[in-house]
């Protein structure tokens, strides 16, 4: 559906050249469900503004749906435009026109008849969940309810592709995730498209098919959401999983631990799917010479299934942990000593 090749902007400012996207190659498939994730000054904006040419590339080319988008008139451009939707981290509504009145407005541009246009907004409505707010102006509205306008408004004239820069970034943890299974529930009944930016960890766990990793405008890594989970390559990566599988509070926790005396080796298991129902402690317990304490344990489902986390302590002999390692590798788990030799 999207393909970037040897994608390049760079600006030029008063303090120099800035390579903001640099030299990127990335295909996202029809239907699914694509999150580009990074820190601040990554490039993610960057890159997503060009695959609806809102930036036009230094050099390099973008091909959504067939089109390549570098080679469109300015009015071919503007009817490619309408295959793709974009929704804003601050939502950019227009503040004195009522909820149907921003969901009308690119049906307005495109010059739907009024009946057609009228008929397209209730069905808008509905499908968003805004029933009842569409004579409200956007200043009476919750910051998910005018997100949930934006979406309307961006899906109106039936897109292809939905770009998302920052959509949840402004909402509260509970509205996130209301949009966020709104975005889900548009993507199984629409088979649309979309391409999310952001730099929390949880929107790429809750609803993203793949996963592109950004660092200083290049992606560093990418692939499907349980494998880059289960084991992330870059250290950028680990950085971005452990804000999900290891809050503040089970650092803090684990941290006090080691200050004990005894606590012997700590492992970190990681394991996806069906490797989770494996009876793998009891089996440790019943066959190797260690004692085995759970620390912490942790189970999170993504979009390709479930994925789990859990800490342990295990004391004994060094040979013996070692062989508890490599059996537990032996079912596919990842482990990981993070305390002890
Ligand atoms: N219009 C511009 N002119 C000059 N430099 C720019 C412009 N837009 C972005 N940049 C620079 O490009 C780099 C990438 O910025 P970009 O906004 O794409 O990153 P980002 O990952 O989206 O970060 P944030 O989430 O903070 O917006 C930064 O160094 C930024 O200063």
């Amino acid at each position: 559906m999207i393909s970037l090749t040897n994608l390049v902007k760079t600006y030029h400012t008063r303090d120099g050249q800035v390579t903001a996207v640099d030299s990127i190659d990335l295909t996202i498939d029809e239907g699914e469900i694509f999150g580009i994730i990074g820190y601040s000054g990554a490039g993610k904006s960057t890159l997503i503004r060009l695959l609806n040419m809102l930036e036009t590339p230094s050099s390099g080319n973008v091909m959504i749906a067939g089109k390549n988008m570098n080679h469109l008139s300015n009015k071919q451009l503007r009817k490619a435009r309408q295959e793709i939707g974009m929704i804003f981290q601050h939502f950019n509504l227009l503040w004195s026109r009522t909820v149907k009145e921003n969901i009308a407005f690119p049906l307005e541009i495109k010059g739907v008849p009024k009946e057609e246009r009228e008929k397209r907004v209730n069905e808008l409505i509905g499908l968003v969940g805004l029933e009842g707010r569409g004579e409200s102006y956007p200043s009476q509205l919750s910051g998910g309810q005018k997100q949930r306008v934006g979406i309307a408004r961006a899906l109106a004239n039936n897109p292809k592709v939905l770009l998302c820069d920052e959509a949840t970034s402004a909402l509260d943890p509970k509205t996130t995730d209301s949009i966020l299974e709104l975005l889900v529930d548009i993507n199984k009944k629409l088979g649309l498209t979309i391409v999310l930016i952001t730099h929390e960890m949880h929107v790429i766990r809750k609803i993203c098919h793949r996963v592109a990793v950004m660092e200083e405008g290049r992606i560093v890594e990418q692939g499907n959401v349980l494998e880059v989970f289960k084991k992330p390559k870059e250290l950028m990566t680990k950085e971005f999983v452990k804000q999900v599988t290891e809050p503040e509070e089970t650092e803090e926790a684990l941290k006090q631990l080691f200050k004990d005396n005894g606590i012997g080796h700590v492992l970190q298991l990681t394991f996806v799917g069906g490797e989770a129902k494996k009876p793998l402690i009891n089996t440790i317990i019943k066959s190797y010479d260690v004692t085995v304490n759970i620390l912490q344990g942790k189970i999170s489902q993504t979009q390709n299934g479930p994925y789990g986390s859990l800490f342990i302590s295990v004391e004994g002999d060094k040979d013996e942990i070692d062989r508890v390692q490599d059996f537990i590798r032996g079912q596919q788990v990842e482990v990981e000593v993070i305390h002890g030799e």
